[in-house]
């Protein structure tokens, strides 16, 4: 078994062709996947809604507007991002994981001591001992601000690994930037409000790969949390697995592979006081076939103060979240651990 600062990668694991999975991957019996009678576990036949950006100014602002109040998700397609370049970024992640040596990866590993470090890694760091573990490795890397930016960090294998992710980044910035004018303009707030609130981006791109998992009804690949920034941004391949809280009904976010998945996450919550909510959402394993997915997630830098926007609060609409400091809200979500949206309520008036 090959151990990297005492953490098992899970596709070490999988290929020691393990029938069981380990008791600290079992997930307890209310937030294990497919499981009656609860009903809240077992995924619906909706779909998350689809916004075509080539579509008029009006039908967008409509179309995303209910989107993000009705679900906190939904795919974009006609993005302006490449379709080759979202194939190349998909491409060099599962070369990488599936074809460079284990010993060559574990080269990357993360700093399993600090939060939020760079590099490959398993374990998501949370201070608390009782966090089960996720059936999932991945690829954490640093890309804006630039001086964040170190390309030496991350793989180059296959060769063009780290020309991909900084095509990648500037894309999905772009992406995002615009992403957030639209979601202002359809609150009929100024293009630049929630931006501005947000601030200059401090983005980091996470490839996930989720191996087979020899007891999918028992684990999960990440569990249900909502993401902590502002906005993310997420491809998959063609394995279907991440699901999206509606309802109390966990549905399936389908494989579209010209689409981007957007994701509303808690700054946007509160700087829209809850106009707009953050999506809850995880990933489920299956036996069969390793997924793969890139995370692009946006957010403030941690000096910055979120607070819901003024032009957004009246004597109807009282502030309902705490204004809070970027940086407190990262380290409480480490300290506490994920868990749905117990973070963000922890703002709550
Ligand atoms: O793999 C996925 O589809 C979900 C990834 C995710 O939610 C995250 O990294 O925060
Ligand atoms: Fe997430």
């Amino acid at each position: 078994m090959e151990v990297a600062g005492n953490q098992i990668r899970v596709q070490s694991l999988a290929q020691n062709g393990t029938a069981q999975v380990p008791p600290e991957y079992i997930q307890p019996p209310d937030c294990r996947p497919n499981v009656l009678p609860c009903p809240n576990t077992l995924a619906s036949d909706k779909s998350i809604p689809l916004v075509d950006l080539s579509g008029s100014t009006s039908d967008v602002h409509r179309v995303l507007g209910q989107a993000c109040q009705e679900w906190g998700a939904f795919h974009v397609t006609n993005h302006g991002v490449p379709i080759q370049l979202l194939d190349g970024m998909r491409k060099i992640g599962i070369t990488f994981f599936e074809d460079c040596p284990m010993a060559e990866k574990l080269n990357y590993s993360y700093e399993p001591n600090s939060f939020a470090s760079e590099g490959y890694g398993s374990r998501m760091l949370v201070s608390s001992n009782d966090t089960v573990l996720d059936w999932r490795d991945y690829f954490d890397h640093h890309t804006l601000p630039l001086s964040r930016r170190n390309p030496s960090h991350w793989p180059n294998f296959p060769p063009n690994y780290r020309d991909v992710v900084l095509e990648y980044s500037d894309h999905m910035e772009a992406l995002a930037q615009r992403l957030l004018k639209l979601i202002s303009e359809s609150l009929r707030l100024p293009s630049s409000q929630i931006g501005e609130a947000v601030g200059d981006f401090y983005q980091n791109i996470t490839i996930s790969y989720y191996p087979p998992c020899p007891q999918p009804e028992l684990t999960l690949g990440l569990q249900a949390h909502s993401d902590m920034g502002a906005i993310t941004l997420l491809i998959q391949d063609d394995v279907s697995g991440l699901q999206v809280l509606k309802d109390n009904e966990w549905v399936n976010i389908n494989p579209l592979s010209e689409a981007v998945v957007v994701i509303l996450a808690d700054q946007t919550e509160i700087i829209t006081n809850g106009k707009y909510r953050s999506a809850v959402h995880r990933a489920i394993t299956n036996s069969t076939n390793a997924r793969l997915s890139v995370a692009t997630f946006h957010d403030p830098a941690k000096t910055r103060t979120i607070s819901p926007a003024s032009k957004l609060i009246s004597d109807s609409s009282p502030p309902r979240y705490r204004q809070v400091m970027y940086g407190d809200y990262v380290s409480s979500w480490y300290t506490k651990g994920p868990e749905g949206k117990r973070n963000i309520d922890g703002l709550l008036l």
